[in-house]
């Protein structure tokens, strides 16, 4: 067998040579290897030794151990073909170091990757001792890692030189082994057609990725130009053909002023000053046209939005988020009152609306927090998107963990197969109301928290990890500075919460607003045209009105229900009664003293009002919806069973002395904060 031995400067180098040259010269010649780097061979003699660069030779040691009757081949190397396509890829008239261990390295790989034709790199040499090198993010190096300079950000690396066919002539020449020269030069050209292959491979990837968007952009409902900044199109998709009458395939490539006849839209697309959009009716359509820099290419994007398919479809958005109990019922055109503590309230509350940050309203009960919320997000830049109220104090803990969070399948014993999606996830783009925080315990607090702080949430049970966009607003009529001392609240949430915040004032500090909010109650009941007479306003705005303007409007139901012929009277007013309830404890009849409407009950109708109350909050605690169903079946055990008639007029009372709020749909009927304070 034809035996040589290579000698390479490097243990890189001699690894990659040693591979190109075993797998083209299998099965004719054996090689031995060595680097200057490793150990040489003692010496050597009557051998062909194979160097694979001149300086390899000026070594000491490498001249020391080669014998004068060797015959010494020095390799000629050329850029390894294998890796060249990752430098095709870089974009023409990039400035790249090209990084390797001397002057002379650098210049002979740059010019070899000149002489191949790889010229549209503009190559800095960069090697160890250089003085004042540029700082350039993109090094080209051929394995030189360590020799990097630290400020570059991508490195290609195109690997060792191999050897050029000629040098594997003259190794075969030597041996006069003629006869499988053409093996070996086709397997020396089929590294050469594997790279192209590849180049073909990433070629088709490209058109398939190309052939993609152009599916993508057709599909768009809107029309999508780009022109390049000399004027010439090079995006006009099938939507945009309709709108303007033109066939996007004879365009493309086109200059915009020969391929479109309308010279305003011209105008504005090449305009030059910083109006992003401008209205267009094209023949019956009118289109809002909205304009963007490319930063990269410096390409113009233009995004034509027909304005009667977007209102309809913001239409049929609304309708669904309506359906699905997602919509913010009110603005602040529905929030009544020109008091001046109302006026400044509303007015911090609009500017407040316009960030996207995560606000706290802070006020008594029934004070309009939820009217406040749901007005700010409307008056968001939200406002498109759903808006969804979640109370704390309406149900339990497990159970609002899951509601908020959503599970994964199988989370637990009991949970709805494919599991279940979250209120944030299903806010998401819009704001979620955070009611009564204040009643969150400890644990869901840490759960809340980190969903301010990370933006994302988990499921229950699962394991990926969801991004989420929601605004939270938050809503307490707790003392949550006083919480915190007493440490049943979070100080980090509190701060995270309070990054905005609004008190509300109480009906009793703005007391002025009291005749508008009455016109404002009859006006929508039933009965509109009721007049009130003028001792009734005097008497309602002397009241303290603890339950605020909730109970405000509770107390003008009752008097409507009571009055006769069409007008309000003083005596319509309800009575401070002396009914077991509101005697029970000294704060709930301060609480409930003058305003708080009492409707006439029989005595033992205040037990049974008492065990609703009492089942009202048991049912929430079992994590159920308190409804009257539920009450009634309760009610079974007590001496005196109730029919749903019975509890539903049971029930008003209750809402008209301020004890509960009645909910329809998931949160049923909850417990007001006097409601609790009469069970304790
Ligand atoms: N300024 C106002 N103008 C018109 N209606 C109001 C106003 N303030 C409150 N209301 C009405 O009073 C009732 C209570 O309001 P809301 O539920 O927003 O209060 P809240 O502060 O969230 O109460 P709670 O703390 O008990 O949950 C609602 O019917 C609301 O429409």
């Amino acid at each position: 067998m034809n035996e040589f031995v290579l000698l390479a400067g490097s243990k890189d180098t001699r690894t990659a040579l040693i591979n190109q040259l075993q797998e083209i010269m299998d099965g004719y010649v054996q090689i031995s290897s060595y680097s200057i780097e490793e150990e040489l061979p003692k010496s050597l003699h009557n051998q062909l030794v194979v160097l694979s660069h001149p300086l390899v030779l000026e070594e000491p040691k490498v001249r020391a151990c080669i014998g004068t009757d060797c015959k010494v081949i020095i390799a000629k190397r050329i850029i390894n073909y294998e890796n060249i396509d990752k430098l095709l890829y870089l974009p023409a008239g990039t400035r790249a170091l090209y990084v390797n261990d001397s002057f002379e390295t650098c210049m002979e790989s740059i010019e070899s990757l000149k002489k191949l034709g790889i010229e549209h790199i503009h190559y800095i040499p960069f090697y160890p001792g250089l003085q004042n090198a540029r700082k350039i993010e993109i090094a080209v190096t051929p394995g030189a890692f360590e020799l990097i300079p630290e400020h570059v950000h991508d490195v290609v690396n195109i690997g060792p030189r191999l050897m050029d066919i000629s040098t594997i002539h003259q190794i075969l020449d030597h041996f006069q082994l003629h006869e499988p020269e053409d093996v070996i030069s086709q397997r020396y050209l089929r590294k050469i057609i594997q790279l192209s292959k590849r180049l073909a491979d990433a070629n088709q990837i490209a058109t398939n990725l190309n052939k993609h968007l152009n599916e993508v952009l057709d599909g768009v409902n809107d029309g999508i130009l780009t022109i390049t900044q000399g004027g010439k199109i090079t995006v006009f998709n099938e939507e945009l053909g309709h709108l303007l009458g033109v066939s996007p395939n004879r365009v493309i490539g086109q200059s915009l002023g020969d391929a479109i006849d309308h010279p305003e839209l011209i105008e504005f697309l090449l305009d030059s000053s910083d109006e992003k959009d401008r209205w267009f009716t094209f023949g019956q359509v009118e289109a809002v046209v909205h304009r963007f820099p490319l930063n990269n290419d410096q390409s113009l994007v233009a995004t034509f939005k027909n304005a009667r398919k977007t209102i309809e479809l913001e239409r049929s958005l609304r309708s669904e988020l309506k359906k699905k109990g997602f919509v913010a019922k009110y603005t602040f055109d529905d929030i009544i009152g020109e008091s001046s503590p109302l006026t400044k309230t509303k007015a911090i509350a609009k500017k407040l609306a316009k960030t996207d940050l995560t606000l706290l309203i802070q006020g008594e009960s029934g004070t309009g927090k939820e009217l406040f919320a749901s007005a700010i997000h409307n008056a968001s830049l939200r406002d498109k998107r759903p808006f969804l109220a979640v109370n704390f104090s309406a149900i339990s803990e497990d159970l609002m963990e899951s509601e908020l969070f959503g599970y994964d399948d199988g989370a637990f014993t009991g949970a709805k197969k494919g599991g279940k999606v979250g209120l944030f996830e299903q806010a998401n783009g819009g704001t979620i109301f955070l009611d009564e925080i204040g009643d969150s315990s400890l644990k869901l607090q840490a759960r809340l928290l980190r969903v301010l702080q990370e933006k994302e949430i988990m499921r229950i049970g699962g394991s990926k990890i969801i991004p989420i966009d929601v605004r939270i607003i938050a809503a307490t009529n707790k003392n949550l500075l006083h919480m915190i001392e007493q440490g049943t609240f979070r100080e980090d949430l509190y701060h995270r919460l309070r990054v905005l915040f609004v008190d509300l004032p109480s009906l009793r500090n703005r007391t002025d607003d009291i005749p508008l909010l009455v016109r404002h109650f009859i006006h929508q009941s039933k009965h509109p045209h009721v007049a009130v007479m003028p001792q009734v306003i005097e008497k309602l705005a002397s009241l303290p009105w603890h339950g605020n303007v909730r109970e405000l409007k509770n107390t003008i139901d009752y008097m409507l229900a009571v009055c006769e012929e069409s007008t309000i009277h003083v005596e319509n007013i309800p009575l401070q009664s002396t009914n077991p309830i509101s005697n029970s404890s000294p704060d709930v009849q301060e609480r409930t003293s003058g305003a708080m409407p009492k409707a006439p009950v029989i005595p033992d109708e205040e037990d049974e009002l008492l065990l609703i109350l009492r089942s009202i909050q048991t049912i929430a605690k079992r994590g159920e919806t308190p409804n009257r169903r539920r009450i009634m079946e309760m009610s079974a055990e007590w001496t005196r069973p109730l029919s749903e008639q019975q509890i539903r007029s049971r029930l008003d009372v209750l809402e008209l002395r301020g004890y509960i709020v009645k909910n329809r749909g998931r949160f049923g009927t909850r417990l007001t904060e006097a409601g609790v304070r009469m069970l304790e």
